[in-house]
């Protein structure tokens, strides 16, 4: 078994809230209300801007080209094949491409990107990895799962479980998780723990931006 998935072996717990938290179910069951989807749409378009960032750091910290490559893929088709989804969406719900790049993140939207940010640029490629782990593969286990749930076939939710279902997804996913379980073969035990806090962490961060979506959370002041 490979590091990545005693990991999520060990946080089952957490693994499941994210799949099973009811911003996904109701998007799954095609009942999410269009008012929490467009909410979470445009928080999600302030995230990507800066986890795509994750992956130009991904590269940058790369010591093979290879590597390097990929990273670089895994970056481009975030911003022009996710991201263009939510352009579509925003269009859609007549919101212009500035309005929507310039929008104010959330307070969970701030903290979960400041803490990706911060944990690529102190750490090396390991940590970088245990931090983006649970995004990638978190999207892709729920859009394997709702492949073929009421949602697929919706007029709005169809195109993003199609999206996070999709063959060309999937494939970028493994490739993190591989290049994951490689370069930690042969970490301590101390630094095996120091990434499973990382992974816990960034995967807490995902359970809580669906509940971020689901209640619309705004700021105090
Ligand atoms: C919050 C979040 N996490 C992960 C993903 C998948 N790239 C996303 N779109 N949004």
């Amino acid at each position: 078994m490979g590091f990545s998935q005693e990991i999520i072996t060990e946080i089952d717990n957490i693994w499941q809230a994210n799949l099973n938290h009811p911003f996904v179910q109701e998007i799954g069951a095609g009942t999410l209300p269009i008012k929490k989807f467009k909410y979470y749409m445009i928080q999600d378009y302030v995230y990507l801007i800066d986890y795509a960032k994750m992956f130009a750091l991904g590269a940058l910290k790369s010591t093979d080209l290879t590597t390097m490559t990929q990273f670089s893929k895994i970056l481009q088709s975030t911003l022009t094949e996710e991201m263009a989804l939510h352009r579509q969406y925003a269009a859609q719900f007549n919101i212009d491409e500035g309005t929507l790049a310039s929008a104010e993140p959330s307070p969970t939207t701030l903290a979960y990107t400041n803490y990706l940010l911060s944990v690529a640029q102190i750490g090396g490629q390991a940590e970088l990895l245990a931090a983006l782990l649970p995004c990638m593969w978190g999207y892709e286990t729920i859009g394997k799962s709702l492949a073929h749930s009421p949602g697929a076939k919706h007029a709005l939710y169809g195109e993003w479980i199609a999206m996070y279902s999709s063959s060309e997804f999937s494939a970028l996913t493994e490739w993190l998780i591989q290049k994951f379980d490689t370069l930690t073969t042969q970490q301590t035990s101390v630094q095996r723990t120091h990434l499973t806090n990382i992974f816990k962490n960034s995967l807490r961060y995902e359970v809580l931006f669906w509940e971020m979506a689901y209640q619309e959370e705004k700021w105090l002041v």
